[in-house]
């Protein structure tokens, strides 16, 4: 695992953009995996100034999400289809049929579990995936116990998960209780992947996966078997490892 330590979130924001719009530039038929919550939000918002500065063309680019809330329609404000919108997709010449992202709203889970699975072998996988971390460790939203040959599926969200979320909802009551998520053999068929981490929030968790042994009570362990991985975090993420 390659790491990249950066001073502040500021600068992180602007190293990852910086490889996703070479990414685009050199491959400008990529297929991005992307991800949600906060931490890649100020990569979303460089990317937009860049798209707006230095004219990054998103006309061919396929995107995939990791996950969606299940029973959150995809207007409303608090889904992932949502926030992909606001946070990106609008602001930049993506066409919208080219951009995936599960649907937390169909009759059948089971079903659109194969579905996006099957989208992945088809359209993806992607050529770079961008992950953030949870403070237990999960990636997408694999919670702690998930098994690392798991493929796109549903999953019960962790209490302490809903808890660092509900800070995007009205009340912890409206964090709904499942989500779909990409499994973590699913993160993997990537070529490439990103991971960020920010702030002392993430430390406990990004030292843990630096120093001890992969297990599944650590989700993103699992990226230590991937033979392309640049975890970029700031100097507070990264100030317990070694101590
Ligand atoms: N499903 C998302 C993950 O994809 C994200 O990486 C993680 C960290 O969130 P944040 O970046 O807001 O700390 O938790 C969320 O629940």
């Amino acid at each position: 695992m390659k790491i990249i330590v950066m001073k502040d979130y500021q600068e992180l924001s602007e190293k990852v953009c910086e490889l996703i719009e070479k990414q685009v530039n050199d491959q400008p038929k990529s297929v991005l995996g992307l991800a949600t919550g906060g931490s890649p939000l100020g990569t979303y918002k460089e990317l937009i100034k860049g798209y707006k500065k230095r004219a990054v063309d998103y006309q061919q680019v396929t995107t995939m999400n990791l996950d969606e809330y299940i029973g959150l329609d995809k207007s409303d404000p608090q889904s992932y289809h949502f926030f992909m919108r606001q946070h990106l997709f609008d602001e930049i010449n993506i066409n919208p049929d080219r951009t995936y992202i599960p649907n937390g709203k169909a009759n059948n889970q089971d079903k659109e579990c194969e579905r996006y699975e099957r989208l992945i072998e088809e359209v993806g996988p992607p050529d770079l995936q961008l992950l953030g971390i949870g403070q237990n460790g999960h990636i997408g939203f694999n919670e702690p116990g998930t098994s690392f040959t798991s493929e796109t599926h549903i999953i019960e969200l962790a209490e302490s998960t809903r808890k660092a979320n509900a800070r995007f909802f009205d009340s912890l009551e409206d964090v709904p209780k499942q989500a779909i998520t990409m499994g973590i053999r699913s993160i993997l068929k990537s070529e490439k992947v990103i991971l960020i981490a920010s702030g002392e929030r993430k430390a406990a968790a990004i030292k843990s996966l630096l120093e001890d042994e992969p297990s599944e009570n650590m989700p993103a362990s699992a990226l230590k078997n991937h033979k392309n991985v640049t975890l970029i975090v700031d100097e507070e993420a990264y100030m317990k490892v070694g101590h």
